[in-house]
């Protein structure tokens, strides 16, 4: 089944369901107001010649004459059914309007309730991570932005079990406007059962990707050495002439920033890649290692190996700026996620139940942003504080195993909730197989580093 409000490029399809359907329905009612328009002609002179026999003799002197019998009879067995009875019963373009919405259904998906909630999930879950007052968002106010959509909040809070306060929202609107088309969503409420209220406590996590995710970061002792942007033109000789743009975003562990290593066109290749396969909802690994979708990644994705000119390109670039062996990347996952859509905090490593067809656990992680976001959408590293606003073009790489090759628990980190803009991201997931000299181990362990954030937010 298709599922639309994951990913805003299904949501593409959508708006086509909406066209369509408008074509469809204007081209019923047309069809429907020129058959009315053709009976009431018909009636019309039927009464006139109905009315002007019966005024002009009696009826029986009127109907004594063989013709006017005759035009009587074949009216009635002729002329009323072909012309109104049978065309009125079997009402050809409603049957038309049903045949093309079994069609619509079929062919592009139509939305069901489950993707109404989904959406409502969304909005609520940007009203919770950044703040966001409900009188701003039902006035299309976002962050101080002003966008032109009127957010159903009744429903919503309906939908989230808030019954009473659903209620308040919808007098508050009904009361100065009364013909509001909020009416509707009365009917909605009146008929149908409220959604479950989910009482969730908030995890210990949620203050710092709040904050975070808001863009502000806790106010840290100096080190001495700020972090200073620099330009690269030796880690390979790739990058002679056009050197590296680093923007060292953390150190201990390393995570970096490298502008400008794809452009539109690059991007757009990617995308025309992606288009061939298809996009699904993307899961998480649950209980044992199966795969489930549930609402802490929202989004749709899909794969994309280096067999085509421009993945060959994406791989040279992970190869040169890593220095790790190919031999061990996973093929590119491209995402896209919804409005609302999100990653809640995780690291990208397994430790457990790893993969069988790849060589050691994710040693690195390469993150292309493929598009620039309107509003949110920032990578947030929980324990380090340490905010990423997704800048189209750049690459995001970090190590998620420490060089003894145990796990680096500092490396927890999350896409926030996507306020608006469409967010596309290509992850490239390194293991640690084949990569023994390009990485070596220390004497000594290392790994004592991320003991104390084992259990720290
Ligand atoms: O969307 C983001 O910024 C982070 C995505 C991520 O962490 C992942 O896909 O593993
Ligand atoms: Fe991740």
């Amino acid at each position: 089944k298709v599922e639309f409000y994951s990913s805003v490029d299904s949501m593409q399809d959508l708006a086509q369901v909406e066209q369509e359907l408008l074509n469809a329905t204007r081209s019923y009612l047309e069809t429907q107001q020129q058959q009315l328009n053709f009976y009431r002609r018909y009636v019309d002179q039927i009464k006139r010649e109905h009315e002007w026999a019966v005024g002009q003799l009696k009826l029986d002197e009127y109907l004594g004459h063989p013709l006017h019998a005759f035009r009587l009879i074949k009216r009635l067995v002729q002329d009323w059914d072909a012309l109104i009875f049978e065309p009125i019963l079997t009402n050809q373009p409603r049957e038309d309007f049903r045949q093309f919405s079994d069609v619509l259904t079929r062919d592009l998906g139509y939305p069901d309730q489950s993707e109404l909630q989904g959406a409502i999930k969304g909005l609520a879950r940007l009203q919770r991570v950044y703040n966001l007052s409900t009188s701003d968002l039902a006035g299309g106010v976002i962050n101080g932005f002003s966008y032109d959509s009127e957010l159903q909040w009744p429903m919503a809070n309906f939908e989230l079990g808030n019954t009473k306060r659903a209620g308040r929202l919808l007098n508050q609107i009904l009361k100065p406007e009364p013909t509001h088309t909020a009416q509707q969503t009365r009917k909605y409420l009146e008929n149908h059962e409220p959604g479950k209220k989910i009482q969730e406590k908030n995890p210990s996590w949620y203050g710092n990707y709040t904050r975070l995710c808001q863009g502000k970061r806790l106010p840290e002792e100096s080190s001495g050495s700020p972090l200073k942007c620099y330009l690269d033109g030796k880690r390979h000789a790739y990058f002679t002439l056009a050197p590296l743009q680093v923007e060292p975003v953390h150190l201990d562990p390393d995570i970096s920033v490298y502008h400008g290593m794809l452009n539109s066109q690059q991007i757009l290749s990617i995308f025309e890649e992606a288009d061939k396969e298809e996009m699904v909802r993307s899961a998480v690994a649950g209980e044992g290692g199966k795969r489930t979708v549930r609402d802490l990644r929202v989004s749709q994705q899909t794969w994309l190996d280096y067999t085509t000119p421009i993945m060959e390109s994406v791989s040279r670039i992970i190869q040169f700026v890593s220095g790790f062996d190919m031999a061990g990347a996973e093929h590119m996952q491209v995402a896209n996620y919804g409005v609302g859509g999100q990653y809640e905090p995780h690291p990208d490593y397994f430790e457990v139940n790893l993969p069988s067809q790849f060589e050691g656990d994710r040693i690195s992680t390469s993150m292309f942003y493929l598009s620039d976001v309107e509003q949110g959408g920032y990578t947030v590293f929980t324990k380090l504080n340490v905010f990423l606003p997704p800048v189209k073009g750049a690459l995001v790489m970090w190590h998620n195993l420490h060089r003894s090759l145990d796990v680096d628990v500092r490396t927890l980190h999350a896409g926030c909730p996507v306020i608006v803009g469409s967010k596309r991201i290509g992850n490239i997931w390194m293991h640690s197989g084949y990569q023994e000299f390009r990485r070596p181990c220390n004497l000594t362990s290392d790994s004592y580093k991320s003991a104390a954030y084992r259990k720290s937010v």
